[in-house]
């Protein structure tokens, strides 16, 4: 192919570093769409690799196999060898994680930037031409500044006159739905400099987004963007939330709230759904980074204005098991309690960040046994989570079971953690007839039919609305002990 007549690069092969949850599938996106460029995606975690070039793909993602199986080994290749993929490629993306720092300055807020700082430096030994650098990880804003000096450093140390012409290039699909984020974005985003090397990206996604949806902006706008974002859609969340907190006090209904709301077009009903709180490897750590941020310029106020966010999301989740555990007579010490997912959210195996973790956690450490089913979710896959967060597990408190009816059986509660559609589809009156009674349902996702499990036996509790049925039957007892309920002359 001929070199761009002005980079002076080759524009036909791509090179991923990370080959996760998002070098995954946005690159076998654009091998499916660019069938005119190569693919290489490179990881230094060869298990990944193996299971990317197997049948058993390293992480589930509605139709992603499909993408995958049509592409492999034609335009898009798994590796392990990060040299040959730079070395070959001069358009090349850094998708490596970018978790929150664990230890030293920011612990627990700023972002680790170990891995991209790596990426930088694995480019910088192998590269043998001039190569566009994208940032498709999520990175504090200014961190295409740090990778332009660890190229530009290295270059300067080797006597070499290469060109690295850093872009931002963030990722926003969502897991659950990344192919169909993936194949109709709402927009693409790319920050630069340079007007070519932007050009060159532009092109690529061109071949299926209109371009009217590629925006480009300067880098730091664009790095800053992501952030906001994740912001935005986490602070939806936990508004409405906080919201189902007081709905639970006054009568209102949540559901009823947020559809109202919502439908002011200036508000849209996206993102509105009150829940056991959001998870995801995304939101919190992003958030915590954008407070980071805004700490390290001094803007105390904005930093504490955003870290609501992520409080308000912790509160919900204690809030929410606490309310499960008062519910049960004040004590889960030797109950079994069937949790109904354990991933983030549906459609996903991940479970990073799942509230299920911490809802798990305190009804464990209150002495429950905690039975769950997720259709995806691996109890290796949960168990490390847990060590991640050094939370101890009494493996015999926590149990997998290889059915919802299984986790049902003898079980004092039902606990739904995520929004599996499967769980709507479920003979309920069937668990029921297994359970312990009183038998209890925590609806964390408000998907079920409260009003039809009522009806069945069970005591509901759903996010956002107070119990009125628990007061129909108190009314009925009440009605037949001979007195006159509240409420009637
Ligand atoms: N998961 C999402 O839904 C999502 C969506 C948008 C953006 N993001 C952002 O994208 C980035 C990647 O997220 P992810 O979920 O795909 O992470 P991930 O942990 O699934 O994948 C990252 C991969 O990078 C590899 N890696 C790290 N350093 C490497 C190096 N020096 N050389 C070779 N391989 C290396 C790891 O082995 C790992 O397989 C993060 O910054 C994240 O915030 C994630
Ligand atoms: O109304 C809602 C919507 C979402 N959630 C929860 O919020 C979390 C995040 O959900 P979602 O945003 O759908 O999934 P992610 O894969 O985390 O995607 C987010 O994070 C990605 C990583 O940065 C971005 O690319 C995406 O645009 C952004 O939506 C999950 O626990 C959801 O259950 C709710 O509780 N209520």
């Amino acid at each position: 192919m001929a070199e761009h007549p002005k980079l002076g690069i080759r524009t036909n092969r791509i090179c991923c570093i990370g080959a996760g949850y998002v070098g995954g599938p946005t690159m076998a996106t654009i091998a499916l769409k660019c069938p005119h460029l190569q693919v290489d995606i490179v990881d230094m975690n060869e298990e990944r690799i193996s299971r990317w070039n197997s049948d058993d793909l390293p992480i589930y993602e509605p139709g992603l196999g499909e993408v995958v199986k049509a592409c492999r080994g034609k335009n898009l290749f798994f590796s392990t060898d990060v040299k040959k993929g730079v070395e070959e490629a001069d358009i090349i993306f850094a998708s490596v994680n970018t978790p929150t720092k664990t230890q030293g300055v920011g612990k627990g807020r700023a972002a680790d930037l170990r891995f991209i700082e790596s990426v930088g430096r694995t480019i910088a030994q192998f590269a043998n031409r001039s190569k566009i650098v994208i940032e498709k990880s999520t990175v504090p804003i200014k961190t295409a500044e740090a990778i332009a000096r660890v190229l530009s450093a290295n270059e300067a140390a080797s006597g070499s006159r290469k060109n690295f012409w850093i872009l931002s290039n963030p990722e926003f699909l969502a897991e659950g739905t990344a192919m169909a984020d993936l194949d109709q974005p709402d927009r693409v985003l790319i920050g630069g400099q340079d007007q070519d090397a932007i050009g060159v990206l532009v092109d690529i996604y061109a071949n299926w987004v209109p371009r009217e949806r590629i925006l480009c902006t300067n880098l730091w706008s664009s790095e800053l963007s992501k952030l906001v974002a994740n912001a935005f859609l986490a602070q939806r969340v936990s508004s409405i939330n906080s919201i189902s907190r007081l709905c639970e006090r006054t009568g209102a209904d949540v559901k009823e709230v947020s559809r109202a709301v919502g439908a002011d077009t200036r508000i849209g009903p996206k993102f509105l759904n009150a829940s056991v709180g959001f998870g995801g490897s995304c939101f919190q750590k992003d958030i915590l980074n954008l407070v980071y941020i805004c700490q390290q310029f001094g803007l105390e106020e904005e930093g504490a204005y955003w870290q609501q966010v992520v409080d308000m999301n912790d509160h919900q989740k204690v809030t929410f098991t606490s309310k499960i555990i008062q519910a049960l007579f004040n004590t889960v010490t030797k109950k079994k309690i069937a949790v109904f997912g354990f991933a983030f959210k549906k459609d996903t195996g991940d479970v990073r960040e799942t509230p299920a973790l911490l809802v798990c956690d305190m009804l464990m450490k209150d002495g429950a046994i905690v039975h769950v089913y997720d259709p995806k979710v691996a109890i290796e896959d949960a168990l490390q989570e847990f060590k991640y967060h050094d939370l101890e597990v009494n493996q015999s408190q926590f149990i997998f079971s290889t059915s919802a009816e299984e986790a049902c059986d003898g079980a004092h509660a039902i606990v739904v953690l995520t929004e599996w559609d499967e769980f709507k589809k479920y003979d309920y009156q069937k668990f029921y007839s297994k359970m312990m009674k009183p038998a209890f349902l925590f609806d964390g996702r408000n998907m079920l039919d409260h009003a039809g499990l009522e009806k069945i036996g069970f005591e509901v509790h759903a996010l956002g609305k107070a119990r009125v049925a628990t007061e129909h039957h108190h009314q009925d007892f009440v009605m037949r002990a001979g007195s006159k309920p509240l409420g009637t002359s």
